[in-house]
């Protein structure tokens, strides 16, 4: 039986991750309090391996995640897209209305992110589409598949896959 020549890279380092603080929302009346993680992020690369016995060299994908992360690091985030926040600024803060409550966060220290949740499971796809706004390193390095995933702790965490179709 043929050994099929896919491999699937895992980079799971020390370093990709980013801190920040953020609230989970879970209905239109109930939210976490402020507060902060570590989140970490690995990245499941499946792809062709060549003649030389090796797919494209991971010392490259790990430059972009690195990259990549640190501009989520030490930000409150917040959800642009959640339905249940009204953000509008207001001079040099965000104003933030949550069932009938009001937050005020400086802008400098805020990322309005294009996601409905701060949560794991949006992180991930957020990263991911992120990822793949770098078209030439996925087109030009045999890659078939991803999974980014974003821990909020040992034990949590969410993923966010990609597959090649036909079309891509
Ligand atoms: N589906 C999801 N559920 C939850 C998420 C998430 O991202 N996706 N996030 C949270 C919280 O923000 C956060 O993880 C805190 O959760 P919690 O388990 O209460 O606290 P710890 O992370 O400290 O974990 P312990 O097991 O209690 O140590 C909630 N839900």
């Amino acid at each position: 039986m043929p050994i099929d020549t896919l491999t699937t890279i895992e980079i799971t380092k020390e370093d990709l991750k980013f801190s920040a603080a953020h609230f989970t929302i879970f209905s239109a009346t109930e939210r976490e309090r402020l507060h902060g993680h570590n989140f970490k992020v690995s990245l499941d690369i499946t792809a062709e391996v060549g003649d030389n016995g090796m797919c494209f060299s991971y010392v490259e994908i790990k430059q972009r995640l690195r990259a990549l992360v640190a501009q989520y690091d030490e930000y409150l985030v917040l959800p642009a897209n959640s339905p249940y926040l009204t953000i509008s600024e207001e001079g040099d803060n965000y104003r933030v209305e949550f069932n009938g409550e009001v937050m005020r966060f400086i802008k400098a220290d805020t990322l309005l992110l294009p996601i409905r949740n701060s949560t794991v499971e949006e992180f991930a796809r957020l990263l991911l589409e992120r990822l793949l706004e770098d078209s030439d390193f996925i087109q030009g390095n045999g890659v078939r598949s991803l999974i980014m995933k974003v821990s909020s702790g040992p034990g949590q965490s969410g993923s966010a896959t990609w597959r090649q179709t036909m079309g891509d």
